[in-house]
C-alpha cells in the first residue's frame, strides 16, 4: 500500500457529526453533519454566533459528549462511534475554559502538577514538569502563591500551563481569554501561539473574536447558527511568528472582513 504522508499526519477527524439535546417537540439539534480533519501541529478556530454549538463540537471532541450520529477519531483511534465511547479513548487531550477552575486551597504550583498527580506521576518529578511549564508561561514569581493572590490574566496562565503539563497531543480552548481586558488577552493570545508552536500541540480554539481567530489559526472554521453547520474553511495565510502589528496590515484587515462577511451569509 503507497505510504500516504497526510494520512500519517492526520490529528483528528470529525465525520458526520450530529449532536441533537432532547427530544420530541423539546429536541434542539446543535450541531447538524459536520466534518472537519486536523493535521497535527495545526491550530483551528470555530468561529460562530452565540448559541451555534461551538462548545458541544469541542466537548464532543473531548469525549465529554455523546454524539448523536458520526465519528469522531483522534490518530486513528474511535473517540465515538455514534453514540458508543471507545475504550481506547484515553488519549492525551487537555481543555482550557474561560474561568480558569484552579483550586484555591493549592499553590499554583501544586494546581499545574494535579493532572500528573492524578496520572500517578512521583511527587518530585510533578513538581519539576509543573516548575518547568509555569517558568514557560511567565509563573516563575507565582509558583509559590495561592489562585486568589493571582490577576484573572495569571490564573489564566496557571490554567494554561496545567493543561499543557501533561504534553498532550490536541489542546481544547473554550474562549479562554474572553474574561480579559483587551491587552492581557493580546499578550497572552502571543503566548498562547509560541507555547503551542513549540509543542506542535493541535489546537482548537472557540472564539466568537473575528480578530483573535484570524490571528492566531492556521485555519479558521466558520459555523452558522443553530443547529451549527460548517459553512466556510478558510487559511490564514500569515508567516509565523506572528506578532500583534501584523493585525495592522491590510492583508489581515482583509481578511476579518472577508471571515465577517462569511459570518453573515451564514445567517
Ligand atoms: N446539555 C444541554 N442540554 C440541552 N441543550 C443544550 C445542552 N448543551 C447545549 N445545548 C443547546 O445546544 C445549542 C448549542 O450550544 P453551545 O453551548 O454548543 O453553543 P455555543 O456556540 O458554544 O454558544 P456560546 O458561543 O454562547 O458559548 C444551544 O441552543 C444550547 O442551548
Amino acid at each position: 500500500m503507497p505510504f500516504d504522508a497526510r494520512q500519517d499526519r492526520m490529528e483528528i477527524n470529525v465525520s458526520g457529526l450530529t449532536k441533537v439535546f432532547g427530544d420530541g417537540p423539546n429536541a434542539v439539534t446543535a450541531i447538524k453533519d459536520a466534518d472537519l480533519t486536523m493535521e497535527r501541529g495545526e491550530f483551528v478556530s470555530l468561529l460562530g454566533p452565540s448559541g451555534c454549538g461551538k462548545t458541544t463540537l469541542l466537548r464532543i471532541v473531548a469525549g465529554l459528549e455523546s454524539p448523536t450520529e458520526g465519528t469522531v477519531e483522534i490518530r486513528g483511534n474511535a473517540v465515538w462511534n455514534g453514540t458508543r465511547r471507545s475504550a481506547a479513548a484515553t488519549r492525551p487531550v487537555s481543555m482550557m475554559f474561560q474561568e480558569a477552575r484552579l483550586f484555591p486551597w493549592f499553590t499554583v504550583v501544586e494546581n499545574v502538577a494535579l493532572p500528573l498527580r492524578i496520572a500517578g506521576v512521583g511527587r518530585k518529578e510533578r513538581l519539576e514538569r509543573a516548575t518547568a511549564i509555569c517558568e514557560t508561561v511567565g509563573l516563575k514569581e507565582f509558583l509559590h502563591h495561592r489562585p486568589n493572590a493571582l490577576s484573572g490574566g495569571m490564573r489564566q496562565r496557571a490554567s494554561l500551563a496545567r493543561a499543557l503539563v501533561t504534553e498532550p497531543q490536541l489542546l481544547l480552548l473554550d474562549e479562554p481569554f474572553g474574561a480579559l481586558d483587551a491587552m492581557t488577552r493580546d499578550a497572552l493570545n502571543i503566548e498562547l501561539m509560541d507555547v503551542c508552536a513549540r509543542a506542535n500541540v493541535t489546537t482548537i480554539l472557540v472564539t466568537h473574536s473575528i480578530s483573535e481567530a484570524a490571528f492566531l489559526s492556521d485555519r479558521v472554521v466558520v459555523l452558522a447558527p443553530r443547529p451549527a453547520r460548517i459553512t466556510a474553511m478558510i487559511d490564514m495565510p500569515f508567516d509565523r511568528p506572528r506578532g500583534l502589528e501584523l493585525q495592522q496590515s491590510m492583508a489581515f484587515q482583509k481578511m476579518v472582513g472577508e471571515l465577517r462577511q462569511k459570518l453573515s451569509e451564514g445567517e
